[in-house]
């Protein structure tokens, strides 16, 4: 194993999650949903914690474990996630329960991203997670950048894509477009970001005023 990848496996390992998020990641595996890894959700959660997220937005419920990771800093946060499928959303309102997440913190909308994203407030979310169809992620960060508030973050997990977005003989749809999307956000001048290698990439983008 090469030094990189024992460092990838030991991040992961140090990770203790709790009961139900390793509940939620097991049903998330049998349902073939990737859910974030171990170490990636322990990042997201210290980026919530970092901006005192108070409300926030995911694109990509799947089984919950992402969203339990973004819940847990803060007992005050709300999570308002999307999934165009039925069934996951289910398994996520059990895995809410199960960790004793207050139901009025969690609004989980059945839908596709494009169609409920336009239909959400501008400038109102401290962090807004994108985890849906990777085809759709630069239209998903579009609209994630629009509904952050100054100051608030878009989280882009998966931006290295399986580590093809590195390679530029790697030139599938989905690779190209995470790689156009982590260039132009490197280039912007209206954010400030960084991309973590954490999991396979960790996009990080904070909205400047
Ligand atoms: C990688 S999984 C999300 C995993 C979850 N964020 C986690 O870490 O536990 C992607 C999810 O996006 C959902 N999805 C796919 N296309 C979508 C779309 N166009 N709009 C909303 N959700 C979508 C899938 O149903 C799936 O549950």
């Amino acid at each position: 194993m090469s030094e990189q990848d024992s460092n990838w496996k030991y991040a992961d390992y140090i990770v203790t999650e709790s009961e139900a998020i390793a509940k939620a990641r097991a049903q998330s595996l049998e349902l073939g949903i990737e859910p974030l890894s171990p170490a990636v959700g322990a990042q997201v959660a210290v980026l919530a914690a970092a901006t005192n997220a108070v409300n926030i937005v995911e694109i990509g419920t799947g089984a919950g474990v992402s969203g339990l990771w973004l819940l847990h800093p803060s007992s005050r946060s709300v999570l308002t996630s999307i999934d165009s499928e039925v069934e996951h959303l289910g398994y996520a309102r059990q895995a809410f329960s199960d960790a004793r997440i207050a139901s009025n913190r969690v609004r989980l909308i059945t839908g596709r991203a494009l169609d409920v994203l336009p239909r959400m407030n501008e400038n109102s979310y401290d962090v807004v997670y994108v985890d849906g169809d990777p085809a759709q992620v630069i239209e998903n960060v579009e609209h994630g950048l629009r509904l952050a508030r100054s100051g608030g973050t878009v989280l882009v997990p998966h931006a290295l894509w399986r580590g093809r977005v590195a390679d530029p003989a790697q030139r599938d749809d989905v690779t190209s477009a995470f790689r156009t999307l982590v260039q132009e956000i490197a280039s912007s001048t209206a954010v400030v970001s960084a991309l973590s290698p954490v999991g396979d990439g960790l996009l990080q983008i904070t909205k400047l005023d």
